[in-house]
């Protein structure tokens, strides 16, 4: 198609522009003309709004899907999988099937979840039934770690029970108060006795059918101060957030490192002290929950042509851009340069019309994750797949990616 590609980003990070740059496209402003808009969340809300009502055009193309909330956001993520697991169980979808204690046998991958102050009687029942048990409480539409806290008391959280006036109040007048509450986990998997996380990229062309892709190289992001479940220490965000937002405040952070371990490091590691078969199983699980919460919000209608989305596991909609150290710039460049690639094949013009299922060799360090359409082609749906003995991403590269398989391995 004639014509170079035009665009405009109202995030000024030099991973993106230079991206632009190399592939000579046009800069111009957001009144003007554009294919391709690479937009804050801030700015997809207000683009889309119902008051401005903007609808895309064939040839524009945005980096967000415009009910992304639907996921990222923490209080609806647990409602779409609550929702999602409810109604494989009605149509009888073995995937819902459930242990003799009444557990999601596949789908049990999100920790007791409620919303304060709404679920707050439930919470409170819930708590009482193990009073020994730590808690999170999350703000819903924060990040970064910001506004966190551990609590192990149900005095901690009086103000937001549902009797009390404040809560109500607060929750009322102001949509940021409202916080879910999860189970905290309180025996991760701990490597030279710190606590990590996972930073997986995964990029969602379309939602129906679903499309994803999974970045190679992810990586680990270590706490900072050695971990311990012990009580006086549950105030020290150092030992139990790995946002590298928190722990890069922490006198031992490493500003040349950054406390980041590459995905397939920890791979490395993880084959050499606990095998290759449980390694990949776990692999393999990781990859089966990325899938079914992706599934679990397609049915809420975040779908669109024009749109594409880079997301991670914990769920992210706007993952930072920022490089903390010189592999983080590398490792960013390349993956911008390899969502391009794929979201605009040959830098050319957008168009809503093709097919987008770039052939592999132009997919970079991307792998297919799941593509419905083959595993439909293949009949085989996700409530086939538990019974495939097809090849999982993570194990063996992807041939397709469509096998990705629930497993139960148990990691302990
Ligand atoms: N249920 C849990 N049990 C144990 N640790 C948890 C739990 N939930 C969250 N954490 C810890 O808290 C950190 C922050 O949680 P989460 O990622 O949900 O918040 P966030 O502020 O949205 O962070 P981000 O912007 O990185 O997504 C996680 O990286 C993890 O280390």
């Amino acid at each position: 198609m004639a014509g170079k590609v035009k665009w405009v980003t109202d995030i000024e990070k030099s991973v993106l522009i230079n991206n632009f740059e190399k592939r000579e496209w046009v800069p111009v402003s957001e009144n003007e003309d554009w294919n391709f808009y690479w937009m804050s969340i801030q700015t997809i809300r207000t683009v889309f709004s119902v008051d401005t009502g903007y609808r895309l055009s064939d040839e524009q193309i945005v980096n967000h899907f415009p009910n992304h909330y639907e996921l990222t956001r923490k209080d609806l993520m647990i409602k779409n999988i609550k929702r999602y697991r409810k109604d494989l169980e009605k149509e009888g979808s073995p995937l819902a099937e459930k242990d003799e204690n009444g557990k999601y046998i596949y789908l049990d991958f999100v920790p007791v979840t409620f919303m304060l102050p709404s679920d707050y009687n439930l919470f409170v029942e819930e708590f009482r039934k193990n009073p020994s048990s730590t808690w999170i409480m999350k703000p819903c539409g924060k990040a970064q770690g910001k506004g966190i806290f551990l609590i192990n008391k149900l005095s901690q959280i009086k103000k937001w029970s549902r009797d009390s006036r404040t809560s109500t109040f607060v929750a009322a007048s102001s949509g940021k108060e409202a916080y879910v509450i999860s189970l905290y986990i309180d025996n991760p998997l701990l490597i030279g006795g710190k606590k990590f996380d996972l930073r997986l990229y995964v990029l969602v062309t379309t939602y129906r059918p679903l499309k994803c892709y999974m970045y190679k190289l992810g990586f680990c992001r270590f706490c900072t101060v050695k971990y311990t479940p012990s009580t006086s220490e549950l105030d020290n965000m150092f030992v139990h957030l790995t946002n590298v937002a928190i722990q890069k405040h922490g006198d031992d952070y490493n500003h040349v490192h950054g406390g980041k371990w590459t995905v397939s490091n920890l791979r490395l590691y993880l084959e050499s002290t606990r095998g290759k078969e449980v390694t990949s199983r776990l692999f393999d699980q990781i990859h089966w929950i990325m899938v079914q919460s992706l599934k679990a919000v397609a049915v809420s209608g975040v779908h669109s042509k024009t749109t594409f989305q880079n997301i991670l596991t914990n769920v992210n909609a706007s993952p930072s851009l920022t490089s903390s150290t010189a592999n983080d710039r590398i490792l960013k460049y390349n993956l911008i340069n390899d969502t391009l690639n794929i979201v605009t094949p040959n830098g050319e013009i957008p168009d809503c019309r093709w097919s987008r299922s770039p052939p592999r060799e132009a997919l970079g360090n991307y792998q297919v994750l799941y593509d419905e359409e083959q595993a439909q082609s293949e009949h085989t749906d996700l409530r086939d797949l538990r019974s495939r003995s097809g090849q999982s991403l993570g194990s063996k590269g992807t041939k397709g990616g469509a096998g990705v398989r629930p497993v139960t391995a148990s990691w302990k």
